[in-house]
């Protein structure tokens, strides 16, 4: 059974087609990344598939039902969640209210609600700092915040945007034992990533996007040898590396 299943996914802005016929499926339980050079037309797709912005043309499947064009909330409340490349937490709040906050949008009890928040913190090693100002946080730990928030609401599938962009290598580690760890407990993933070594180290699966179109699809140990995906992005530096 898919929990996600994307058909011809086509997205227009004026004449540039971001997106144009994507079509990929994501099982219970697998890790799919979506890889691709910069302006290919991966968050563009993240963005329909979560609700931030209707296809021209397509459609999403969650969990068999035909989703598309549903709101982000929508979607959130069936359990689908992402985190976004640039990250947005409420600044001025603690790194504990930020977490209690998407907790209560699953529970209207506080006390159940505090409990989850602290399970969220442990979970993404935050807890030494809930009491934090989450506009003070180091890139590495607002990305493990943005996780903590999306998990927060449950999801049984995650969307995750970039989440080891400006991470230093030992917090690229941390990520990748963190991405597993989200995984083990059952929750499907779709990942957008630029750091190979975590894209090989997560992904069951791999979809290349090149100018809004899919270039190649498959296991991760295929992908990297495809000449088409060595040529547009992963180059040959890669390959001969490998
Ligand atoms: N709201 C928008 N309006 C107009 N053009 C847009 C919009 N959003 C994205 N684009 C364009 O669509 C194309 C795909 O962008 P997108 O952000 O999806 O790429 P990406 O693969 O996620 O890139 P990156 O790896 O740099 O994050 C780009 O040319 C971008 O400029």
């Amino acid at each position: 059974m898919h929990i996600l299943k994307v058909e011809n996914l086509v997205k227009r802005f004026g004449g540039l087609a971001a997106v144009n016929g994507v079509s990929f499926e994501v099982k219970k339980g697998e890790i799919l990344a979506l890889i691709g050079p910069n302006g290919a037309g991966k968050t563009t797709c993240f963005n329909m598939i979560a609700g931030y912005m209707p296809p021209t043309e397509g459609r999403v499947s969650f969990n068999g039902k035909d989703v598309t064009g549903q709101k982000p909330y929508t979607l959130n409340a069936q359990g689908l969640a992402r985190t976004f490349q640039v990250v947005k937490p409420l600044a001025k709040l603690s790194v504990f209210d930020n977490v209690m906050v998407a907790c209560l949008s699953k529970s209207r009890n506080t006390k159940e609600a505090r409990e989850k928040a602290r399970v969220m913190l442990d979970r993404t090693n935050l807890a030494a700092m809930q009491d934090t100002l989450a506009g003070s946080l180091s890139i590495g730990n607002l990305k493990r915040l943005e996780v903590a928030r999306a998990l927060a609401t449950q999801p049984t599938l995650l969307l995750m945007d970039e989440p080891m962009g400006g991470l230093t290598p030992a917090e690229v580690d941390k990520a990748i034992e963190l991405i597993h760890e989200i995984n083990r407990d059952g929750v499907s993933i779709v990942i957008i990533e630029h750091i190979m070594k975590a894209v090989m180290a997560v992904a069951h699966s791999i979809v290349v996007l090149q100018n809004g179109e899919p270039i190649a699809r498959g296991k991760p140990e295929d992908v990297v040898k495809d000449e088409q995906v060595i040529k547009a992005y992963l180059g040959e530096g890669y390959a001969a590396n490998r």
